[in-house]
């Protein structure tokens, strides 16, 4: 048995949601470039979970159950306020929120596909609550309640800041939440779906990726993006930063990537969001710097940008809290990892892959005054 370090190039499941084929991603067939550019988040959680675009009355259907269920349990607000709050990252709240909702849903270890549905749209609907409430009860605000005339993407703006946003903050997170909706068999997506394949349920798989978006190696990143564009301030001071980190063997947060050769395709859209609201914010520097970087990484390591990369500058100009972007990363996820753990449910086997061993030959137990 040799061991494949990080699993790279293993295939370990097949799957009908997405696909990266030649530097080219696809949902359910659907060209991410042709989605980013027409679709909304609700098609999209649509087509993730029933594999075809939704017709009008059955988008209709959807949108209806999301709002009716975006309401979280007082329980869970309430906990928020036992939390050490300049202390946690909302990562970690959301982390143990998600968990904490299952306690509440009266369903959450039946196992039918019916129930299985319901819960996937509890938590789709309330992940937004979620994270919107806790932003605001850590500043000591009132949660606002989520509005069922809203756009899932308005929705979420309009909780986070208790006002309706513009057509172009609604135009450019509803296409980041389109960009982060699935990615194949990506870290948290993998977690999620060895967590449910012991048929544990539906909070645990969604809790178990969360906590594996975490990491600045896969969601993280986009904090730490926006870290770095702060550090960095200026264009001029972009050159010696970035060559430091390099020279110092440090990696370049939101570039390269374990599939993508050629480049990111999602990368495209963000970069192009982030010129446009950067302008109309008048912060065009978070742009500018973050186009130098690009520039001093791909001539410099030959890696390109990644999704984390301009989200960082575009969530920013959307004035959302450095610390909310990968929770923001979250609320999209969470459509793709239901997809997969409904997936799993339906033909599942437990996955269990073996370890070469490389720790010491065979030992004979020495009793502990002799050691
Ligand atoms: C949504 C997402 O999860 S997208 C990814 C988000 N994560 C990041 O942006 C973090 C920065 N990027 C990385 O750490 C990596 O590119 C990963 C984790 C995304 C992919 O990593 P892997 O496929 O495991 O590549 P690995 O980390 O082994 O890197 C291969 C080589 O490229 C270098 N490299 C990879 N990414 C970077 C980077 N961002 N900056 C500088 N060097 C890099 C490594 O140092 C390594 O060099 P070496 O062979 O000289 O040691
Ligand atoms: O696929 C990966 O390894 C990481 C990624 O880009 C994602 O999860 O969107």
């Amino acid at each position: 048995m040799t061991a494949t370090k990080g699993l790279e190039g293993i295939v370990a499941t097949t799957s009908k949601i997405s696909s990266i084929i030649d530097d080219t991603l696809t949902y359910a067939g659907y060209d991410i470039d042709d989605l980013a550019k027409n679709a909304t988040f609700e098609e999209v959680i649509y087509l993730l979970w029933h594999g075809s675009l939704p017709t009008t009355s059955q988008l209709a259907e959807l949108t209806k159950q999301l709002a009716d269920n975006a309401a979280i349990p007082v329980e869970v607000l309430n906990h928020f306020k036992t939390y050490p709050i300049d202390k946690v990252h909302p990562m970690g709240a959301l982390r143990t929120a998600i968990s904490l909702l299952g306690l509440y849903d009266d369903e959450s270890d039946v196992m039918s596909d019916e129930a299985n549905y319901r819960k996937a749209i509890r938590i789709q609907a309330q992940i937004p609550t979620v994270v919107t409430a806790f932003s605001r009860v850590r500043k000591g605000l009132e949660p606002v309640a989520p509005r069922t005339d809203l756009s899932f993407a308005a929705n979420f703006l309009y909780m986070l800041n208790g006002k309706e946003p513009s057509s172009i903050e609604v135009e450019a997170f509803n296409k980041a939440l389109v960009l982060h909706a699935d990615h194949e068999l990506n870290a948290s997506t993998f977690t999620a779906r060895v967590c449910v394949a012991t048929l544990s349920d539906i909070y645990s798989g969604v809790t178990a990726a969360i906590g594996a978006l975490k990491g600045p190696l896969h969601g993280g990143a986009n904090e730490q993006v926006m870290k770095m564009l702060s550090e960095i301030g200026s264009v001029d001071q972009a050159v010696s930063y970035i060559t430091a980190k390099l020279d110092n063997k440090e990696k370049i947060m939101g570039f390269g990537h374990r599939v993508y050769r050629k480049g990111d395709p999602r990368a495209k859209h963000l970069r192009e969001m982030s010129k446009k609201l950067t302008e109309i914010t008048g912060q065009p520097e978070y742009y500018e710097i973050s186009i130098k970087i690009e520039e001093l990484v791909t001539t410099q390591k030959n890696l390109p940008p990644n999704v984390d990369f301009y989200s960082a500058s575009v969530y920013h100009s959307l004035g959302i809290d450095h610390d909310l972007f990968t929770p923001i990363f979250a609320v999209s996820r969470t459509s793709g990892w239901i997809a997969h753990i409904l997936e799993q449910y339906s033909n599942n086997r437990l996955i269990r892959p073996r370890a070469e061993y490389t720790g010491p030959g065979l030992q004979k137990y020495v009793p502990i005054e002799k050691r």
